[in-house]
């Protein structure tokens, strides 16, 4: 096992789980990160102020908005590259070109887990969520920035409307198979 191989014996990842808010980015990527043992970040706490004040008061980001956020998001990741541990940070990353800022000039190895989700699963989620900033009107904006990932980029597909147990299997067994 090298120093920063898990007691599962993956190899690190970087991982940056990905989708529309309500889709569980959270739920997963927190499991993901305490059953392997990598680094979590949760990319809402690296908004700036600002942002956070829009989203709650139902205003939709800008590309400008994001632009400081995702250069947040990218240091974070740049770092886990650097220290070579595994990691997942949670990041909506609608659009390819915010997906292109995370990996920067220098092309990190990050992976994107892509959660999907139906628009009425995520709007009753949202309605229900407590304790979160984010309002389910913003929803209709978040599915139309949407941009799905291409088969050109490094994404896994999961489903949002599976329970999180059966998704964190689903990619750890991802993740076995390819090492
Ligand atoms: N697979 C799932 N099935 C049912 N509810 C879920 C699932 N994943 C997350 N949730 C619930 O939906 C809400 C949004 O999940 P969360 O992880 O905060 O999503 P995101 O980080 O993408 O906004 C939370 O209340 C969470 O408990
Ligand atoms: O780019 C954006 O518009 C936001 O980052 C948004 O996509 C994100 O979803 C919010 O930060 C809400 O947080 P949750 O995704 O955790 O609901």
């Amino acid at each position: 096992m090298t120093e920063y191989e898990t007691q599962m014996g993956l190899k690190p990842h970087f991982l940056v789980v990905m989708g529309v808010s309500g889709t569980g980015k959270t739920t997963v990527a927190a499991g993901l990160a305490t059953r392997l043992g990598w680094h979590f970040q949760e990319g809402d706490a690296l908004h700036p102020p600002a942002n956070v004040e829009k989203m709650s008061t139902g205003q939709p980001l800008t590309d400008a908005d994001r632009a400081p956020w995702l250069a947040l998001c990218h240091d974070w990741l740049r770092k886990q590259v650097q220290a070579g541990h595994g990691a997942v940070l949670t990041c909506s990353a609608l659009k390819r070109s915010y997906r292109e800022q995370l990996r920067g000039e220098e092309g990190l190895p990050i992976e994107f887990v892509h959660i999907d989700t139906s628009a009425a699963e995520l709007a009753d989620r949202l309605q229900r969520r407590e304790g979160h900033f984010m309002p389910v009107s913003l929803l209709p904006s978040q599915l139309a920035t949407l941009e799905v990932p291409g088969d050109d980029e490094p994404v896994i597909r999961v489903s949002g409307e599976k329970h999180p147990d059966v998704v964190l299997e689903e990619l750890i067994r991802h993740f076995q198979a390819e090492d």
